[in-house]
């Protein structure tokens, strides 16, 4: 089994006050971690470090072979709110994103139509995010994530915005293109169902500093009510 990303021994300070602790943690390749804890246990933290947009006060952050020192194309970040440029369409959204990648434009289109068809916005491709609708502007910022090709998905409540139908959607969508695509995905949520019904490992953070609490595998099949009160346990004492 390879190791997609790896924290080791991390500490991270904001000025005086310590957020996370000595805090290890593995992403096997191929794999959906959700991250649960309660509000400023660090679990935006941790997604930023393994991002590249952070860097730790102490321990290393490696993903693939390489330590991170910065954002990389192959780490692609989805957040709650979209940040989508408004004056781009949902193409030209995509195909900006890809310049880094120093694609030739030709290239860099069709790429952007690739990824727009396979999270179901083939006919939005010509539309400006005031257009679409929330979940439809959350498409374009997977699709503008997944365009890269990206090997390690981040991504920070992406549905966290959503009405209960679309989040419902949009999280049958991502269980689709991680079964197909077998990108690593590290997933950031408040909300246990969601980790559940995702995710087939919860790693709940909590503490002052932040720690790993928890560490549990998801079986498959319907959410086991046992692990669900575990982790709610871990999360009110959080
Ligand atoms: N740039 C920063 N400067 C100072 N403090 C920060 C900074 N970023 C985060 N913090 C603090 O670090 C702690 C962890 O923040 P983080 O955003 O990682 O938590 P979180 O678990 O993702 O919270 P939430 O669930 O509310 O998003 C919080 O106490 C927060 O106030």
């Amino acid at each position: 089994m390879s190791i997609a990303v790896r924290l080791e021994g991390l500490s991270v300070r904001h000025g005086s006050a310590p957020v996370l602790e000595r805090t290890d943690l593995e992403l096997p390749a191929g794999s959906f971690t959700a991250l649960l804890g309660p509000s400023g246990c660090g679990k935006s933290t941790v997604l930023n470090l393994v991002a590249g947009f952070l860097r730790p006060t102490e321990g290393r952050v490696t993903a693939g072979a390489a330590p991170v020192r910065g954002p990389a194309p192959e780490r692609g970040v989805v957040f709650q709110h979209y940040a989508l440029f408004p004056w781009r369409t949902a193409r030209g959204n995509v195909e900006f994103a890809l310049k880094r990648l120093g694609l030739p434009r030709a290239e860099r289109r069709r790429r952007a139509l690739a990824a727009l068809a396979e999270v179901g916005l083939a006919d939005g491709a010509g539309k400006y995010p005031a257009q679409l609708s929330g979940g439809m502007q959350q498409r374009v910022a997977l699709a503008r994530a997944l365009a890269a090709e990206p090997e390690v998905l981040l991504m920070d409540e992406p549905f966290g915005a959503l009405d209960a139908l679309t989040r419902s959607r949009m999280q049958d969508l991502l269980r689709e293109l991680w079964q197909r695509r077998g990108t690593t995905v590290l997933f950031v949520t408040h909300d246990i169902d969601e980790a559940l019904a995702l995710a087939e490992r919860v790693v709940v953070l909590g503490g002052t500093p932040g720690r790993v609490l928890a560490d549990r595998a998801v079986p498959a099949g319907p959410p086991s009510p046992d692990l669900r009160s575990l982790i709610a346990r871990h999360l009110g004492s959080g």
